[in-house]
């Protein structure tokens, strides 16, 4: 398996997702394959809880549970009848597409530090809920993009938030080896997996292994396609977590690497299958041929 703990141009492979994806069997039901469960999506971003939720359920998992503000449950519903509504029994969750750290509800950030900081179920946490991701005690991803890491770190103690130069900017343009450094770093303090998207997206965990994910196309440059990555990595996440729960064993955040890494693989994969040749995409176009990737990766 690539990425580590060396420096050395690891990128993770078909052959690396095909490690960590699971093929059911006939021994398997829907509570073996996973369950996962997402709150994303609000009154500004409705949209961003079919395409979390879409993401999810193309990428194979045995459930996918949605609990998110009543209004809009009919957009998901109206995608996906299979979803179960409310909050329930889940093996991962997905917290933050598509909500605002500066407008979500006091509610909102109840329900969402409860589920970072109680039991031991991990976390894929995105957009509007990075900003909580140093206080959980849960396994969790992050999934930032450029604009967002300073979400996570500056809750760590990485900078400072009050002047207008932003310390992180010339390190994340400069070389891509200060890029791997800073996502490494984030992964040190933050003692759970840092996914920064970008074209080479970067995966680290905080025992300092890492890799780089090129499966991508700048086609994927397109809003919403981070809210299907967020699902994605939620059902990858979900069936490894299942598996481990099967087995009678609590998951280690060190295994959230290669999940990590296996949703950037196949959402990248899913962006370049859509695009073809090479023509515009939509983000759903991406989540609808996410079981395409997912073929690619395990032969099936
Ligand atoms: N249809 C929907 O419902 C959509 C909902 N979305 C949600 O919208 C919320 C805001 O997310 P946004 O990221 O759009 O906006 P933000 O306003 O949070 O962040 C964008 C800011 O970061 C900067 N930036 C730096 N590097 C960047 C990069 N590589 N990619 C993007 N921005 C970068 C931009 O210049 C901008 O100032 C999130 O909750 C997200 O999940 C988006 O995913 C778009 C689609
Ligand atoms: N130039 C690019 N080349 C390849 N992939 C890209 C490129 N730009 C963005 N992406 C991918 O597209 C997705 C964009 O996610 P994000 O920035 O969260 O968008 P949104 O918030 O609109 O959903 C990420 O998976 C990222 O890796």
């Amino acid at each position: 398996m690539p990425g580590g703990h060396a420096w050395h141009s690891a990128e993770w492979t078909a052959e690396d997702a095909a490690g960590v994806l699971r093929v059911p069997t006939a021994a398997d039901h829907k509570y073996s394959r996973g369950v996962v469960a997402l709150r994303t999506g609000s009154l500004e971003y409705p949209g961003a809880s079919v395409l979390s939720t879409e993401g999810a359920w193309r990428t194979g998992v045995g459930m996918v549970r949605w609990d998110g503000p009543d209004a809009i449950a009919g957009l998901v519903l109206q995608r996906r009848p299979e979803t179960v509504l409310g909050a329930g029994r889940a093996d991962a969750w997905v917290l933050g597409s598509g909500i605002d750290a500066r407008t979500r509800s006091e509610d909102d950030s109840t329900r969402m530090r409860k589920t970072l900081r109680d039991g031991s179920t991990p976390a894929v946490v995105d957009a509007g809920a990075l900003d909580l991701a140093a206080e959980a005690s849960v396994p969790l991803i992050v999934t930032p993009h450029e604009g967002e890491l300073r979400e996570v770190r500056i809750p760590l103690g990485f900078g400072i938030d009050d002047v207008d130069e932003d310390p992180l900017a010339p390190r994340l343009s400069g070389d891509f080896r200060e890029r791997v450094l800073v996502v490494r770093e984030t992964a040190v303090a933050l003692g759970g997996v840092v996914l920064l998207k970008g074209a080479t997206t970067i995966v680290a965990t905080p025992g300092g292994w890492w890799t780089a994910v090129r499966s991508g196309t700048p086609w994927l440059a397109a809003a919403g396609t981070g809210d299907v990555l967020a699902g994605a990595a939620g059902a990858v996440l979900a069936g490894v977590a299942a598996a481990a729960r099967v087995d009678g064993r609590e998951i280690d955040v060190e295994e959230l690497g290669p999940v990590a890494a296996t949703a950037a693989w196949l959402h990248g994969t899913a962006g370049r299958l859509a695009a073809g040749s090479g023509h515009p995409i939509t983000a759903l176009d991406v989540a609808e041929a996410l079981p395409q990737a997912f073929a690619a990766a395990t032969g099936t």
